[in-house]
Parts: structure tokens; sequence; C-alpha cells
């Protein structure tokens, strides 16, 4: 006899925290992929009903309540599909990152996860006990294996499945977004279903959350290892996908649409825009706003922050304010203008000069004898910060800093001046990388038939703060080519000093650069979250002391 199933992947947007928001989320997605699709099997991402990463709340001692009360309300809903929702689950003074099979008005089979990732940007043992034992279950007919994220990573719950007789393993996800990562999951499932000879559904949580981004890109895996990416990247989705058994491996599933080429070919510029896009809008529009503020300084992070915003927010949600000094070039102004305009963003220019003076008027005799020095061009960043913290208090816009991930790294950026704001939208773009993605943007537009999102005199102009006259960013820091390859054999890689000099760059070069990162974490620490892009982020990824002895450049 053969079996069929139609599952519906519920590749959804969740919000951190609200149990009872993420509760009606399920009910109206369900009735909408049953009444659309006619959902047998309707299958949610990790712990569904806080969405992922819940951190610290899960330790509220009014949490089990509220999941009680929403596991309730969704076995009351009766529905006529089985529901597969995560949750976590307090137990006999254990917490269980779990999910639940829910069908008929009743919770049929409970899993409870049993590989739980502590690396990179998880922490799960801070709040979870692992499970000890595979979920088995029939549905409609088919043997079905039930995991959770990190249990597909590891070999014993694979094992299990195919031990246990399973034709299918659903497994539920909240895998954040990194530039390989779509690689590494198709090759991974692909590994796993080869091994198991199971067929996998694999459904991943989209949206951003603080700095992770998750990029959907749901899967399907046939018994010989094909995979075939169904869901969207970047995009909320509720996917149909037709599970045959028993059936030959080109039979087993047939969804309506397969991203498989689109998601392979996307380039690193492109998945890097879509994670920044994303991770800003949900960012703002999660916490109660709808619009935000940047100072445009005619310079390339601006410029492509400012791009960024645009598409999260639409023009009409985007106010750009160029705040010129003495220094500040004719170039410059007309930059900032030229794409503003061509932005169609709201645009302002405020002088900052009798701000300036007031303040160093008001200095003039605590700094009486001293020589001008970095103070001076702090200063002045530091002008530019209070006017767009003002214009974010009195508007409700938040600030968007502009600093890239290889001026975090060395500190070049002025504490309370260009690192105000609320969200840093290329915290994780090198220079290098925030140069190609503008190129990437301006690609996409004119093969558009559209004008260039970013002026290409700002491409092209030498990197200057604009501080002092004549300043380049070349005149206090190597290169950014050689620059931004140390940053990511340090940092990303994790290589040591010697390894860094063995791998071709100067040592005074690799000892400068190591160093500035060291003693720069103060500044990274104050500085806003922003969207993780890379392996390594500088945020929840890398937990650095601040005041330590270590000098990495010895
Ligand atoms: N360990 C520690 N823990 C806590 N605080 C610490 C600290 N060490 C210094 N500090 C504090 O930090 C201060 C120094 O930091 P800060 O005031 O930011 O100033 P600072 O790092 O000295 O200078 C800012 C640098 O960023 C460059 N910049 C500024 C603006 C824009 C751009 C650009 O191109 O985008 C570049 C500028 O040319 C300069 O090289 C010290 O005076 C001290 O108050
Ligand atoms: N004249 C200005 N008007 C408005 N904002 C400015 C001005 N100068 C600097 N800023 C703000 O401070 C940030 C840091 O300044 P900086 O000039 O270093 O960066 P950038 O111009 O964006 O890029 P680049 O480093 O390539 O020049 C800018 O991105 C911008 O948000
Ligand atoms: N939530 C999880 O278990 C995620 C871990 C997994 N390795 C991933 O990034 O996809």
């Amino acid at each position: 006899m053969t079996n069929q199933l139609t599952l519906v992947l519920a590749q959804i947007n969740l919000l951190v925290g609200d149990i009872h928001g993420n509760c009606e989320r399920i009910l109206a997605t369900a009735a909408e992929a049953i009444q659309t699709h006619d959902a047998d099997v309707i299958v949610y991402p990790e712990l569904t009903l806080t969405a992922y990463p819940p951190e610290d709340l899960l330790l509220r001692p009014s949490l089990p309540g509220r999941i009680e009360k929403a596991m309730q309300q969704l076995c009351e809903a009766r529905l006529s599909a089985t529901l597969i929702v995560g949750h976590p689950l307090f137990e006999k003074g254990n917490l269980y990152n779990a999910l639940s099979v829910i069908a008929d008005g009743k919770v049929l089979a409970t899993y409870r996860k049993q590989c739980l990732p502590n690396y990179q940007v998880f922490d799960e043992r801070r709040y979870f006990s692992e499970g000890t034992e595979a979920c088995l279950l029939d549905i409609n007919g088919v043997p079905t294996a039930l995991t959770i994220c990190e249990d597909l990573w590891q070999t014993t719950p694979t094992r299990q499945a195919s031990q246990g007789g399973a034709a299918l393993m659903l497994n539920i996800n909240a895998s954040p977004f990194h530039t390989d990562k779509l690689e590494q999951r198709m090759e991974l499932l692909s590994r796993r279903a080869l091994e198991s000879g199971t067929a996998i559904v694999y459904v991943n949580q989209v949206g951003g959350q603080d700095e992770l981004v998750f990029d959907g890109n749901s899967m399907v895996a046939r018994p010989d290892g094909e995979v075939r990416v169904v869901g969207p990247a970047f995009e909320e989705a509720l996917v149909p996908v037709k599970f045959v058994w028993p059936a030959p491996p080109e039979a087993t599933f047939s969804a309506p649409i397969n991203y498989t080429a689109l998601a392979s070919e996307s380039s690193l510029e492109q998945r890097c825009y879509q994670a920044m896009v994303m991770g800003l809008r949900d960012y703002i529009r999660k916490n109660g706003f709808n619009s935000v503020v940047l100072g445009l300084s005619g310079g390339i992070d601006s410029a492509l922050t400012l791009a960024v915003a645009v598409d999260a927010l639409g023009a009409d949600h985007v106010t750009a304010v160029m705040m010129p000094f003495s220094y500040t070039s004719d170039l410059s102004l007309r930059l900032a203008s030229e794409q503003a305009a061509r932005l169609g963003v709201h645009y302002r220019t405020i002088a900052i000069n009798d701000i300036y003076s007031a303040f160093s008027s008001a200095l003039a005799e605590e700094f009486a004898g001293l020589p001008a020095d970095l103070t001076e061009q702090n200063i002045q960043a530091r002008c530019r910060g209070v006017l767009l913290m003002a214009i974010s208090n009195k508007k409700g816009a938040l600030v968007l800093t502009t600093g890239n991930k290889s001026e975090i790294a060395v500190g070049y950026c002025t504490l309370y001046g260009d690192m105000v704001g609320a969200f840093s939208v290329l915290k994780d773009a090198s220079k290098t990388l925030v140069y190609s993605i503008a190129r990437h943007c301006n690609d996409v537009a004119v093969q558009a038939g559209e004008l260039p999102v970013i002026p290409y005199g700002v491409i092209d102009r030498p990197p200057s703060a604009e501080l002092a006259p004549g300043q380049r960013d070349d005149d206090s820091l190597p290169p950014y080519d050689r620059l931004d390859c140390i940053i990511s054999m340090y940092v990303e890689q994790d290589m040591s000093a010697q390894a860094i000099i063995d791998a071709g760059f100067a040592r005074d070069e690799v000892q400068r650069v190591l160093r500035l990162i060291d003693i720069n974490e103060y500044k990274r620490r104050q500085a806003p979250v922003g969207v993780r892009l890379t392996q390594r982020a500088f945020g929840r990824d890398r937990r650095y002391p601040i005041t330590q002895g270590w000098r990495a450049g010895d």
C-alpha cells in the first residue's frame, strides 16, 4: 500500500518571547495551510512558541504557565492536520528544548532534543538538559522520526531513526545565516539521508533577531541524498510538499517550487545584502519603530547603510543628514545629496561649525597650552552623534550607526561619536566586503535599467574620515586589503600572530593590528548590535575580556 502525506513546511517569522502572539500565528498559518494546501502535517521551526533564541527569558518563572496555556490553546483548536510545534518543556525540575506532535485535540508525542549546541552563537547548555530518547511514531501510515536542529549535525539521532525503521525524518530548525551556511546544510542533509536511507524534511525559522538572521531556505532530502531547497531565502512561506512512501527515490517528494539553483547560485554579496535588509527591518519593526536616521557623509559606509535602509523600510521612513564641517569637501556634499535624491529619502544639511566652536570655547581654559590632537577630531564626530540622537528623540527614528567590521576591529571609530546608534548594519562587513556589496547593488540596479543606487564617485574616492585636512584612512591604518586579511585570520580563523606572519604579512604590521584588536574590546562592548554575516562576528560569538594582559602579537 502506498502512503501519501501532504506536509506544509511553515517557514515563518516569529517574535522572541511573544508566546501568545506566536501561538496565534501558528493557528492562523495552520488554518491557511489546511485551507490552501489541504495539509496533513504542518511542521514549524524549533522553539516555535518562544522563537529562537529566547536566551534568559527561559529562566522567567512565569514561562511554564504561558507555555502550558499556549499548548492547551493549540490542542483545543482541534485542527484537522497534525501540528509539529517546538517549545520549552518543563519536567521534573529539568528544562528541555522539545517538540510536540499535536493531533485530535491532544499531544500524541513529545521529543526532547538530544544534541545541544554550545559553540559559536549557541548557548543551549546554559538552559537545557539533554533528551535521551529518540521519538518515532506513525503519521498517517508513515514511520516518522522527529529531531531538532543540532540533532542532525551529530550522528546518533539519525542512526536511531534508521535503526527504528523511519522512512521520514522531520527536523525542525533555528539555524542562523552566515555566508557559507547554506552549502554546509545542503551537504549535511545529503550525507544524513544517504547514511540512513531516510527522507528528511528540514524546516528553518526566518527573520532577524538582534544580531542573528535566520534565512529560511527550508529543504527536503531524498533517501538517495538528493537535496532540494523548497523554501525561499529571507522570506516567509508555507511550503507544501507531497511525500510518497514507499516510492523510488525520485518520486519521494513533489513540491511546487524548486529554489535549489537560485539558492546555490546566489552570490556572497547578494546573500549578505539580503541578510542586512532582513536583519535591519526586523530589528526596527519588532522593536516597535518604523523609521531610521543616519549621518550621510558622501563616503561608502553611510552610502551602503542608506541603500540597505531604503530597501528594508522604504524611502519615506529614512532620513539622511549631512553635517558638514570645515574639512568636509565639496565632493562629499555633492555625493551625499546626489545619493539622497536618487533614493528619494528625506535629506537635511546641518552644519556643525557653530556647535564645534561652542565646545572649543567651553574647553579653551581647560586645554590651554595643549596641542590639537585626536580630541578635536572626536569632538566633530560627537557633535554629529548629539544631533542624530536629538533627531531620534524628537522624531522616534532609530539612529543607524555606519561603522564596518574593519573599523570596529581596530577601534577606528569614536565612542559616543560615529559609534552612537541603535543598530549597526555593516557591523560584520569588512571594508573590502562593503565595497563589493556596493558594486553588486549598482550592478543589480543598472541591469534593471535603473541608475546606480550608490554614486560611482562614492565608490571610487579614497576612504577618509574627513576629521582633519586631507585625511585618509590609510594614513592611520594599513591598506584595507591587507588589514581585512589580517582581521579575518585572527578573528574569524583564530590564527596566531606567527601563522599570519607565515602567511606572508609583515611582522610589525601583524603585531600592530593584533594589538589594536586586543585593546579595543572596550569600544566593541559599547557598540550597538548589528547583523552577523560571517562565521564569527563581534558580539555573542566572540566573548573576550576587556581587562586583560593577553597580547596576541607577542
Ligand atoms: N580600556 C578602556 N576601557 C574603557 N575606556 C577606555 C579604555 N581605553 C581607553 N578608553 C577611553 O576611550 C577614549 C578613546 O576612545 P575615543 O574617544 O573613541 O577616541 P580614540 O580611539 O582615541 O580616537 C578615535 C579614532 O577613531 C578614528 N575615527 C573617528 C571617527 C570616524 C572614523 C572613521 O573613519 O569612521 C575614524 C579617529 O581618527 C581616531 O583614530 C579614551 O580617551 C578613554 O576615555
Ligand atoms: N559630514 C558628515 N555628515 C554626516 N555624517 C557624517 C559626516 N562625516 C561623518 N559622518 C558620519 O560618521 C560616519 C563615519 O564617518 P566616516 O567619514 O569615517 O565614514 P564614511 O564616510 O561613511 O566612510 P569612509 O570611511 O569611506 O569615509 C559616517 O558614515 C557618517 O554616518
Ligand atoms: N538551533 C540549533 O541547534 C542550531 C545548530 C546548528 N548547527 C545550526 O546552526 O544549524
